[in-house]
């Protein structure tokens, strides 16, 4: 007998926090709509971000545009799902035509944060230690503070990189607060590092939903599932870092706040050795407006000669 046809169908990468990630939606669309979460169809798709993962491709290799979405984003395309959810931080600025990000859920906690089997803080870090990390933004920032710390490659989802720690093969290493809160495993944090100085990569801790564009009917069935001030916060960080894509692929942080409408929205980017850093603030009510300015501001101070050496990477 041919089961019927399921409710709507999500695709996910296969990573305990993507799957996580992609159950939360499934179980917020089955009490939205009162349907059994059994109807609601779960795909779990290989990106080039998780087999460039698995390998060990450089700092600037990963984080490539679309890496951990393109997959997700044909499968929809082709039909075979309906809806992609995503790490907002994941994802393109510019998306492919015919795909939209519509939603995002309630931001988690959107700091970095650190972890060690050995010390309770950076600081306290031993002269010359090793940090692991795979992330430009925060291999920069590190070394702003410690320019002493060697950065060594590091990836994995969260069990495999406490191993590697116990393993000794850096002495600490930092991740975002949100996937260690969503996975249960905030208590591996060691230390909360401080989001002004350690900013967030733009849209860190908001799960993502993406429909094709010319589908009303998913659009719809989320539409309940968007958390409005995470929208706009997000959509500020977002078109600052599309302005900022389209010069340069600098380490970029950033941090948004919203009081009763207004978007408060800082900007920084950084050299990979984290001894320049350019900061930018704006605030306003329609948030690409801030976002551009922010990114605009940013790329004004920086100049094009500085910038100019990042063209190559
Ligand atoms: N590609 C890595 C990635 N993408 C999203 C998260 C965490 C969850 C989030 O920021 O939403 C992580 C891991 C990390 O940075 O520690």
């Amino acid at each position: 007998m041919q089961s019927p046809a399921p409710f709507t169908r999500i695709g996910t990468r296969g990573s305990p926090l993507a799957l996580t990630q992609a159950r939360l939606v499934r179980k917020l669309l089955s009490a939205a709509h009162g349907v059994s979460e059994d109807d609601i169809a779960i795909e779990v798709i290989s990106t080039g971000g998780d087999r460039s993962q698995a390998s060990n491709a450089s700092l600037i290799e990963i984080g490539g545009k679309g890496l951990f979405t393109k997959e997700i984003d044909d499968a929809m395309l082709d039909g075979r799902i309906d809806i992609g959810v995503h790490s907002s931080k994941d994802v393109a600025t510019r998306l492919p035509d015919g795909i939209e990000l519509v939603g995002f859920l309630e931001r988690e906690d959107v700091r970095d944060a650190f972890m060690s089997v050995k010390v309770a803080s950076l600081d306290q870090l031993p002269e010359r230690g090793r940090f692991g990390t795979s992330s430009i933004r925060r291999a920069a920032q590190v070394l702003r503070v410690r320019p002493d710390l060697t950065i060594v490659p590091f990836r994995g989802n969260v069990g495999t990189r406490l191993q590697k720690l116990l393993d000794d093969v850096a002495d600490g290493t930092m991740l975002a607060m949100a996937g260690l809160n969503r996975l249960g495993e905030g208590h591996r944090a060691t230390a909360l590092l401080d989001p002004e100085i350690f900013m967030p990569a733009p849209a860190q801790g908001a799960i993502g939903i993406a429909v094709r564009s010319n589908d009303s009917k998913t659009a719809q069935l989320v539409a309940g599932l968007n958390h409005a001030p995470t929208h706009l916060t997000i959509t500020a960080e977002r078109a600052m870092l599309a302005v900022l894509d389209g010069s340069c692929r600098t380490p970029v942080g950033t941090l948004s706040r919203l009081d009763n409408g207004t978007v408060t929205l800082k900007g920084q980017i950084l050299s990979l050795d984290g001894k320049t850093v350019f900061d930018s603030i704006a605030s306003g009510t329609d948030p690409v407006v801030v976002g551009k300015q922010v990114g605009d501001d940013l790329i004004a101070q920086a100049g094009t000669e500085w910038l100019a050496q990042w063209a190559a990477l």
